[in-house]
């Protein structure tokens, strides 16, 4: 979440905003390079305490498997004080937060505004975390319940279906110390003086309506918040290995900065790829008790896809890749970040969502937009290497119907989606601030 935070703070400065970040001393080191006006945006080191459960030395989200995500959002309430004087000593005129639901409690001591802002789809967020939910406050969440949408909910295709639901049970167990996730969400949002959400009215106008209505707050809305294409060039083993294929043939795979697999399903997915025929580059971390991807690829899997294939185990260069020539297909968890890096891109998409707002972003990409093809997953929330591999074809498979469907949506919603559109809600957005200091 800490990059899109970034893309806001370079297009407010883009402007002459300045502004201070405030982030672990680790995540610096790693959002460096993507601070673009560093004479306007300061980082500020935290100091993340540590707390029983999490590894030793934990700073990001990304260090942890996402089941202890709940402890590091203990960790993170306790930088509380050290937030606060960040805010004595600067004195900003606004506030950008998102989880951390106790900033509205030090700004309005302060006289400062806050805004939260969320940088997950307002779809992922009318569908659970709205007060019409109804979160029951003495007992859990059940499946049940969390299958039928909140009262007035505007879309009946990006829903959750069946098994799917329980990626949502989280929502009323605890995040922190003493409060759930919805309960925190809930008082993040409703304490705000704004709610800004990471989107445009193109695609989400009607989620976005829905959530200002349920909290009684104006939304004001940023756009994607793409990143500016990057200065430093693709690393030179990919240009070198993907120069090797034809335009548009290459299957790209990544599953963003959270998700890991489990080994048997890490094995399905690249026997899927495999089994499409095409060239292929696999950008994962190591499931679930490997060190590495090489240890747990399936045996003789090397050898058959010598020359066409590639699993690797480390970050690469997503937006580059996406934008080469020879890729033609991303297969991705549609977390938001990839979502809408995969609609501006001239890649086909196949989604396998994970959580439940990859699974949100995925109907909306597949259902409503129909720019999309969503890997099918049994009732265990299985997906086989057939599915992949039949649900991948049909997407590079030029001649089909489904293809030049795609293709067609998938180029109107592109060029509607352009820089100037961009351009022009991070103006609106500057005026909204502007009102709301004033
Ligand atoms: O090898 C890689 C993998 C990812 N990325 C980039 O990392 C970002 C990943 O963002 P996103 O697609 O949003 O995935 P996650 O990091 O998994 O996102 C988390 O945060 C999202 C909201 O920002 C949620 O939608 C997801 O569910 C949650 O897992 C994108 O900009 C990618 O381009 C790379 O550059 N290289």
């Amino acid at each position: 979440h800490m990059t899109p935070f970034l893309h806001l703070s370079n297009r407010l400065a883009e402007r002459g905003y300045s502004s201070t970040f405030l982030l672990p001393i680790k995540a610096i080191q790693q959002l460096q390079h993507l601070n673009l006006y560093p004479h306007l945006i300061t980082f500020h080191p935290l100091t993340v305490p540590h707390v029983e459960g999490l590894p030793e030395g934990t700073q990001n989200a990304s260090d942890i498997p996402i089941q202890f995500t709940y402890l590091l959002a203990a960790a993170m309430d306790r930088t509380r004080d050290q937030v606060e004087r960040v805010i004595r000593d600067t004195k900003p005129k606004l506030i950008f937060y998102d989880v951390a639901h106790w900033v509205p409690e030090i700004t309005k001591a302060f006289g400062i505004k806050a805004i939260n802002y969320s940088v997950v789809s307002a779809a992922s967020i009318a569908i659970v975390l709205v007060p019409a939910r109804n979160v029951p406050k003495d007992k859990p969440i059940t499946e049940a319940e969390l299958l039928v949408p909140p009262a007035g909910y505007p879309s009946s295709t990006v829903v959750l279906r069946g098994h799917e639901v329980r990626s949502l049970l989280f929502i009323s167990q605890p995040f922190g110390e003493g409060i759930t996730f919805y309960e925190r969400i809930y008082k993040a949002m409703k304490e705000s003086d704004a709610l800004a959400i990471r989107t445009c009215n193109e695609t989400e106008g009607k989620f976005c309506e829905y959530i200002g209505s349920q909290y009684g707050k104006p939304v004001f809305l940023t756009g994607p918040m793409l990143p500016e294409p990057p200065k430093m060039p693709l690393e030179d083993r990919w240009v070198k290995w993907l120069s090797g294929f034809q335009p548009g043939s290459v299957v790209f795979c990544a599953f963003g900065s959270q998700i890991v697999l489990e080994k048997n399903q890490f094995q399905e997915l690249v026997l899927g790829l495999e089994l499409t025929g095409l060239p292929f580059l696999v950008a994962l971390k190591p499931p679930m008790g490997a060190a590495t991807v090489e240890e747990a690829l399936p045996k003789g899997f090397e050898e058959r896809v010598k020359g066409r294939g590639v699993v690797w185990g480390g970050w690469v260069q997503q937006l580059m890749i996406l934008e080469h020539p020879s890729v033609g297909c991303f297969v991705s968890h549609c977390g938001f970040g990839s979502m809408w890096e995969s609609l501006m891109s001239d890649c086909r998409a196949v989604l396998i969502p994970h959580l439940g707002d990859q699974i949100l972003n995925t109907r909306f990409m597949a259902e409503e937009l129909k720019v999309a093809v969503e890997v099918v997953r049994d009732e265990k929330a299985w997906f086989s290497k057939e599915n992949l591999s039949k649900s991948i074809k049909s997407v590079m498979d030029k001649g089909s119907v489904m293809c030049s469907m795609l293709k067609e949506n998938h180029r109107k919603w592109r060029e509607m989606l352009n820089k100037g559109l961009m351009n022009s809600y991070v103006d609106k957005f500057i005026e909204n601030m502007h009102e709301l200091v004033n």
